[in-house]
Order: C-alpha cells, then structure tokens, then sequence
C-alpha cells in the first residue's frame, strides 16, 4: 500500500481530472433548469419548487414577493447562510486548512475562520462606499491597468488573431481590479493573478461536490478535494511581503500618512481589528472579494463582446459614442458617466445573460408566511428566477430580441420627474433588472464594476476591430448549473484599427 499522502493525492487528481460527480451533478441542474424555465410559465406567479440532489429550492418569480424579499431583514432571511451552503465555504475553508508558515488562525474569539466572512463582513460597507465614493480618483489608474493588461494580452497586431475571451478577459479583469484591490506591482504579477482567478474556481468546485453530500461527511469528503487552503497558503506568500511594508509605514508616519495608498488594502487595515488584521485573516479576506469580482466581471463583459463581435452595426456609434465624450472629459469617471449608449449596451446584455437564470439565494431562518399566502418554513433555500421579469413582454418590447441601444430610447421616451430617468442606468438595481440583486444585499461593488466593464469595452472599441471567427454568429451560452456561462472556448478575432 502506498502511503496516506500519495492517496490523497490520487484522489484529488482524480476529481480534478474529470469530475464524474460535477458531470452528475451537471446533468441534474440541467434537468432541474430546464424544469424551473418550463415552471415559470406553467406557474406565472406561484411560488414553486426543485429538487437538488440533496434539498429542495423553492423559487420565486412573482415580482410582489420578489419586492418583499428585497425588504425583509436578514433575521428573516439569511444571504450569508445561503453562501456558505452553496459555496461551501464554510467547509473548503476552515476544515482543511493546514498549518502555515504565517500566522496561523485560532477559531478562539468564537467565529471560526471559515465562517468570519459571512458572521462579519466588514468589507461590504468599504466596497460599497469608499470604494465607490473613490472612484473618481481611482478610474484614471484602472484605465492605465486596462490599457496595459490589453496590450499584454491582446497586443494590437495589423493582421487578426484569433482571442480566446473568456479566459483573457478573467486576467484583463484581475489585474484592473487588483490594481485598486492591492495596487501594483502585485496586480501584474502572473502568479497572484492566476491564483485570484483559480480561487474562485477552486471555492465553486468544493462547494458543488460537498453539496452532493450530507452535512456530516462533507468534513472528511473536504479534505480530499478542496484545494482552498494550499490557494490561501499561496495567496499569503504574495501578500505578507506587502502587509509587513504597509504595516511599516503606518508605524512610522501614522494610521494616514500623506503617501497612503488608496486602495481596498488600505481600507480594511483601517478598519480590521484584533483576528481580522492578521495575515492569514486580511488574505481570505481579499481573496473573498476577489471571487465576488472577477468571474462575474469577466463573464459580464465577455457576454457583451460576443454581442458586439457578432453585430458589427453598434462598432461605428459606439467608437463616436467614446471619442466625443473622452474628447471632453479625457479618461475619466465624468467620461464613464456619459457612455449612455456603451451603459446601454451592456446592460441589454446583461438583461438577456445574466450570471444565473437564479439569483439572490436566500435561507430562511424562520417560517415565513409571504404576502400570497404560502407558507414557506424555517431552513428553506429561496431564489429568484430573473427570467420572468427580464423576458417580460409587458415590461420590454420584443424582450427576446437583443436591442444594444434599448435603455437609450428608455430613458428617452421616459416622462417621469427629473433624475428618475437613472433607473435605465446600468447600476441601478430594479425590479426589472435583477443582474446585480435588489434591496439591502445588491452588488455592493456595482458602481465599480459598471465603471470597470465600460472602461474595458471603450478601450476595446476604439483600439482594434473585432469580429467573432464565425462571421456574424454569436456562440452558445454554457449553462452550468443555473449559471449562464458565455461560451468559453469561442475565439473572437482581433486587430489593430484600421
Ligand atoms: C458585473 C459584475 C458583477 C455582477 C454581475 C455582480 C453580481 C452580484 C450579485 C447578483 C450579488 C448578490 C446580490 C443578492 O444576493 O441580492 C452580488 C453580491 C456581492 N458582490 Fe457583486 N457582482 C459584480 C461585481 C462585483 C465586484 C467588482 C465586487 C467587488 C469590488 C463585488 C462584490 C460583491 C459583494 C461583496 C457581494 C455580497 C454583498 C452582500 O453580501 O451584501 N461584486 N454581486
């Protein structure tokens, strides 16, 4: 017999290598979704539920209760309870980890690391608004990173190549995010950025496979599969180096000294006390943000270029859209804030691909009985399906119909009271757009994200030509799950502008 450590890791590999349980599991979401996209029109308002492998998820489409869901406190409904379920992350991150050469966390102040994102999760108030309240002066340096990252990636060439999106798009995005997350030189660094973009990836795939089994085996399945804690190992080597300078500089000149950085490492030094400053805490944290950022960044833009790249007709508006307003305005967040046509355009995408069909996963720590009269008890998992109001023929005309310019001609033909025009904007999170959720628990990093998607495409826009490979033809989306995945091994061709 060989020894325990080898066992280990034959079985990782073996589930690395391919997966006959995600493929199980793979096929049972899809017959599921498929289920829940016949259901909402069989049960236009009703409430109705799927069956996963192991529990039941009740889904809601009925803009009524969507809206009450959107009020009821977290006492009520629990967000942070559904992302431990679903990512697993209470498992992949506290069961397995292994002593490191940094500071090792002790679940001694009663939050067990693992569980101190979803118990305090500090950083979503400083993403929310210092963050957003930052970006005027931060666009200037995200656009610098963007320019940069797409000259790496996609070197403007006079004849086409051939660009794998998805995957080049996931870099692009964690380096402009890092950029502001830690700054740089680490947001061009190869190996952080890979590690950032795998995180996810690795937290998504522990968490599928522990969801296929009951609580009490999900420890010892953990501990053959997950990969999170050697990602966490990596992510401190890269990060205590610049933890120890910044912690340096603030004993020396002060908690604000002149020359701060303004970034999100900054942001939760100032506010991270006792566990949550230690380097093993303040790395899970910025990986955390991290996986909220990047996948759903890139896959939000990569949805849009595969739009763009197969209708060539909104090229022309869209590069005289850009070059007027940064004619005026140079490379900035006021430039950003009159792309209404590049706004739009995105938005469109997003309304017709969103980043699940399911969204706003919620558990319900007590019986709730909803305002149409169904009971739903204690420990339910709830999600919204976003199709019935995004497809919604009373809400938009020709809703199946891809309409690039479509929230343009909203907020033109819109009569109502100055300002409220801003619900076409891509930010805003409504009713009839659930891409970013609704209510207390909306994409906190949306102002950025929106900011961020818009720099990238107006940068792509008026730097190279684009077309996709299969002239016209924009590829199949992927559906995992209930994820809408845009289609990852399609290739887009590139040149330099002619
Ligand atoms: C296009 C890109 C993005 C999309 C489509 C997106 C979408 C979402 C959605 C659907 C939620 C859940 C809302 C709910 O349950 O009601 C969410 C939550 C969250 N997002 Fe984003 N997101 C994006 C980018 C970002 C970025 C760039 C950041 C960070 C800078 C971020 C940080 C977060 C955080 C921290 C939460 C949890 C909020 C909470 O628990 O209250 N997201 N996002």
């Amino acid at each position: 017999m060989g020894e325990p450590s080898d066992l280990l890791a034959s079985v990782r590999e073996l589930v690395d290598r391919n997966l006959v349980l995600i493929a199980i599991a793979s096929v049972v979401y899809w017959v599921a979704l498929s289920y829940v996209k016949g259901e909402t029109r069989k049960f236009p308002n009703g409430m109705f539920k799927v069956a996963g492998l192991f529990d039941w998820l009740v889904v809601v489409h009925d803009p009524k209760v969507i809206d009450e869901i959107r009020m009821l406190p977290d006492t009520v409904l629990s967000s942070y309870d559904a992302i431990d379920e679903v990512c697993g992350t209470l498992f992949p991150m506290l069961l397995n980890w292994r002593p490191t050469l940094f500071s090792l966390p002790e679940p001694s102040s009663g939050v067990h690391p693992g569980k101190h994102i979803s118990k305090n999760p500090y950083h979503v108030p400083i993403v929310r608004a210092q963050l957003t309240r930052a970006l005027p002066r931060l666009v200037p340096g995200v656009y610098e990173e963007v320019v940069v990252a797409f000259k790496d990636f996609i070197p403007p060439t006079n004849d086409w190549s051939s660009i794998k999106v998805l995957d080049t798009m996931m870099k692009i995005v964690a380096r402009a995010s890092n950029r502001i997350f830690v700054g740089t030189p680490l947001c061009r660094d190869p190996d952080y950025v890979n590690l950032n973009v795998q995180f996810t990836v690795d937290v998504i795939k522990a968490g599928s496979i522990l969801r296929m089994f009951p609580h009490t085996l999900r420890p010892i399945v953990n501990k053959f599969i997950s990969k999170v804690p050697k990602r966490i190992e990596d992510g401190l080597k890269h990060l205590v180096p610049l933890f120890m300078e910044r912690r340096k500089e603030r004993e020396e000149k002060g908690a604000d000294y002149p020359e701060k950085p303004l970034d999100l490492l900054s942001w939760l030094m100032d506010e991270a006390s006792d566990k949550e400053a230690t380097d093993w805490y303040l790395t899970s944290r910025i990986l955390t943000v991290n996986f909220a950022a990047i996948h759903t960044s890139s896959m939000t833009f990569t949805h849009a270029l595969y739009y763009l790249a197969a209708y060539p007709k909104y090229m022309q508006p869209l590069r005289e859209e850009v070059e007027e307003v940064v004619k005026r305005h140079g490379w900035s967040k006021d430039a950003l804030d009159e792309m209404h046509h590049l706004d739009s355009f995105i938005k469109e995408s997003q309304r017709l691909c969103p980043l699940a069909i399911l969204l706003m996963s919620r558990i319900l720590v007590k019986d709730h009985v909803f305002s149409d009269g169904t009971m739903v008890p204690k420990g339910t998992t709830i999600a919204v399906a976003t199709d019935t109001t995004h497809l919604s023929d009373e809400r938009y005309e020709d809703p199946h119909t891809f309409d690039g310019f479509r929230y343009v001609k909203l907020k033109g033909c819109h009569n109502g009271p100055a300002g409220t025009e801003r619900k076409y904007d891509m930010v805003s999170a409504t009713i009839d757009s659930l891409g970013f959720g609704l209510g207390r628990h909306a994409c906190p990093g949306r102002f950025f994200a929106v900011s961020e998607l818009k720099m990238m495409l107006a940068h792509a826009v008026v730097t190279y030509d684009m077309k996709m490979a299969d002239e016209g033809v924009r590829p199949e989306d992927v559906w995992v799950s209930a994820a809408c995945v845009p289609n990852p091994t399609a290739q887009v061709l590139f040149r330099k502008r002619a």
